[in-house]
């Protein structure tokens, strides 16, 4: 995303922290429709109606963005290379054993690399940053609702192949509960903000059969949600056009057709 301008002066660094209070003091309006159109593209590649991310929603909401961008000395022009949007989320989990717990997570919102830079690391510079900002590691991450490309992503910058989907289609991986289990029979503290509740919600006739988490986790590939795989249903051309809105649809019908739990 090209903007006829030195941004060096506004936006500093080539990987800057955006929190809303920062974006409200950009009072560029180059800059806030440069990220605007990129979050646009972001929404387009996942065939969203409306963007996730705008600047006008980012200054009213709690959550901070983190772009990755570049002056051209050559050209004097400014590129929006891509950026990732999160925030902290009251969730409320089940892990493969259908164990409850519930805290507050920092979650990935809205992820995007522009297309004519993806695959040349610039995805895994912006998450290494935000990690470091944020102080957390990648498999405390959330994923609201990701694509295969970023589940692909995922396994293969940060070795998490265990995503654990959620009816809330957030995605949290197995790592995440490993480091809150026991250990040598001593329950691990939680961490700030986390607690498992002492009886888990019952669900139905309260029998916690893990059928539908295990056929989620591992993916189904006639239904062509095969979370766990690294990314071969993303290897087209078009391949980075990941779309979220079908992964649902399919997830959905793959929930709706299987036996129910209860
Ligand atoms: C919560 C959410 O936001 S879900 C939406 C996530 N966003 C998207 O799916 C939009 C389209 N994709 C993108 O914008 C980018 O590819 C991102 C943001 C996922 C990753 O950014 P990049 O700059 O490409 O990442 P980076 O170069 O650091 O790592 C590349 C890795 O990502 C994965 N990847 C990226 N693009 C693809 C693709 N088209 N097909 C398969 N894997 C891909 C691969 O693991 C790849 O590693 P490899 O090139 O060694 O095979």
């Amino acid at each position: 995303m090209q903007v006829n301008a030195d941004l060096r002066p506004i936006l500093g660094p080539q990987l800057v922290r955006l929190d809303p209070m920062r974006v409200k003091q950009l009072q560029d309006p180059l800059v806030y429709e440069a990220i605007d159109n990129l979050a646009k593209l972001s929404a387009h590649c996942l065939q969203l109606r409306t963007p996730l991310t705008t600047c006008e929603k980012l200054i009213n909401s709690d959550s901070t963005l983190y772009l990755s961008w570049k002056y051209d000395e050559e050209e004097k022009v400014s590129r929006l290379l891509g950026f990732a949007k999160v925030g902290r989320k009251k969730l409320f989990l089940y892990d493969a054993q259908m164990q409850t717990y519930e805290g507050e997570i920092l979650c990935l919102l809205d992820f995007y690399v522009h297309f004519s830079t993806q695959r040349q690391g610039v995805g895994k510079q912006i998450l290494d940053y935000m990690f470091a900002q944020e102080h957390t590691e990648p498999f405390q991450l959330a994923l609201d609702n990701p694509s295969v490309t970023l589940l692909g992503f995922m396994s293969q910058k940060y070795g998490l192949n265990r995503p654990v989907w959620q009816n809330t289609n957030f995605v949290v991986f197995d790592e995440l509960f490993q480091s809150l289990s026991a250990e040598n029979g001593i329950e691990k503290q939680p961490p700030d903000g986390w607690r498992r509740p002492m009886t888990p919600r019952r669900l139905g006739t309260g029998m916690t059969d893990t059928r539908w988490l295990q056929h989620a986790v591992s993916g189904h590939q006639s239904k062509g949600n095969a979370m766990a795989a690294p990314v071969d249903a993303d290897m087209t051309p078009q391949g980075a056009l990941s779309n979220r809105a079908h992964q649902a649809k399919a997830r959905k019908a793959h929930i709706l057709s299987s036996k129910p739990l209860w």
